[in-house]
């Protein structure tokens, strides 16, 4: 029995899925058929949003109408506000987040109506729902952390546009604006990682999408997974410039340390988003002339790669692009929350269309069977049982 444990789950095929293919052979990511890339190209992330949750990209009058109601669903209701005030500031933002999306879910009365938990339609206006209330949620934390009060959300800005002007209170170039816009599709969705894979665990319970969201952003904030977006700009400040990066990464290997942007479970000859990242990321860095922090970036990989052969994920070029847009480095990856909402309600509601409860099994190596000393089995039960076992003969 023990020969046939995976590990991890690797390579363990769990379900069937309609939302995305990541393909390790030929380095691509199709979201519902569309190569990512193109996708990162041509749609706004709300236009992505639809796609994700409905199989189809949105016409201009179901963008329009997607557009308006995630406009309307921004504000956050005054109970949000007053528990954000109440979380120690020191707190982190993904445990934050965390909290703040749990508390969303017992403001919605229609999950007290029988059924209300798994019920197909309203789970679609919740994800839009959290959609739209997680940018104005992560504003307003990074604004609290640098002690500035927070910026009320605009109905004349997109998406993108309004979640920088709620960190920000000004909007950066239309160049650094798409660079975050790009950033949320290619994190929007990857099939059956760690977090989405919570969320369905969650999901086939018949739980609700709040909590499978809930449980997806623990799974999330592990470095393993999307913390790594964050520890990524944690070895850069460690290591602090180009010319630091050999003496440091020794000494990184020999003490066995994880190099965090690097690896990943499908991708072993690296990973489809990192190209238009990387780019994305390229274009910010000569915006602000920052020369300094892409030696570090290709100095790190270079010695990395030739070293390990193990290549950079998509948090290795995210993580610097949120630097430079100006996020405090614990905010990166709340700002994959907000992104990645979209995959997990999708196969949360995915999950919940063709459901089947997820429930392994596992190999036994503890200690074998023993006794409490002084028991003295019960009689009684003993024949009920034995009655039981006669009576489904
Ligand atoms: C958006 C995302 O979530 S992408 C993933 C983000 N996570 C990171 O960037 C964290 C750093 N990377 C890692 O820890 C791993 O590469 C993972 C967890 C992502 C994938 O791990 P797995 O598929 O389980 O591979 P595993 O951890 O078994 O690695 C295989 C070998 O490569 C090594 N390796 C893999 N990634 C790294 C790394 N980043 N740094 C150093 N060594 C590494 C492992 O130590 C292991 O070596 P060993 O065989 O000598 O023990
Ligand atoms: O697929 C994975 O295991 C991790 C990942 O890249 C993601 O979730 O975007």
């Amino acid at each position: 029995m023990t020969d046939d444990i995976k590990k991890g789950l690797a390579g363990v095929i769990a379900d069937v899925t309609a939302i995305s293919k990541v393909n390790p052979e030929t380095n691509s990511l199709l979201y519902r058929g569309y190569p990512v890339q193109e996708l990162a190209a041509t749609q706004p992330f709300e236009a992505v949003a639809h796609l994700l949750w409905n199989g189809e990209l949105p016409d201009a009058d179901q963008l329009a109408d997607l557009q308006k109601r995630e406009r309307e669903l921004r504000p956050l209701d005054e109970r949000t506000v007053a528990l954000l005030e109440l979380i120690p500031v020191e707190a982190h933002p993904m445990d934050v987040v965390r909290t703040a999306v749990s508390q969303l879910g017992t403001f919605d009365p229609t999950l007290h109506r029988p059924g209300g938990w798994t019920d197909p339609v309203l789970d679609q206006g919740r994800a839009l729902y959290l959609f739209a209330q997680l940018p104005t949620i992560i504003a307003a934390v990074q604004r609290r952390r640098r002690g500035l009060e927070p910026i009320a959300p605009r109905d004349d800005l997109d998406y993108s546009e309004n979640f920088l002007w709620m960190t920000f209170g000004e909007l950066p170039s239309a160049a650094a604006v798409d660079v975050f816009r790009i950033s949320m599709v290619l994190y929007a969705e990857h099939s059956f990682n760690a977090s989405t894979f919570t969320a369905r665990v969650i999901a086939s319970t018949t739980s609700d999408l709040y909590s499978a969201v809930v449980g997806a952003i623990g799974a999330l904030k592990g470095p393993l997974h999307g913390g790594a977006n964050e520890a990524v700009m944690h070895i850069f400040d460690e290591i602090g410039s180009a010319d630091r990066v050999v003496p440091w990464l020794d000494e990184a290997l020999a003490a066995k340390r994880k190099i965090m942007g690097f690896g990943h479970r499908v991708y072993k000859r690296g990973d489809s988003r990192v190209p238009t990242m990387k780019a994305a990321l390229d274009r910010l860095i000569a915006e602000y002339g920052r020369t300094d922090l892409a030696e570090l970036y290709d100095t790190l990989e270079h010695e990395f790669v030739t070293r390990k052969g193990i290549y950079p994920n998509l948090d290795y070029p995210s993580g610097p692009a949120y630097s430079l847009l100006g996020f405090e480095t614990e905010i990166f990856t709340p700002l994959f929350i907000a992104a990645r909402v979209t995959g997990w309600t999708a196969h949360v509601m995915e999950q919940a269309a063709s459901n089947a409860l997820i429930r392994p099994l596992s190999a036994y190596d503890g200690v074998d069977e023993r006794h409490v000393p002084g028991y003295v089995p019960d009689t009684a039960a003993i024949d009920v049982q034995e009655r039981a076992e006669e009576a489904a003969e």
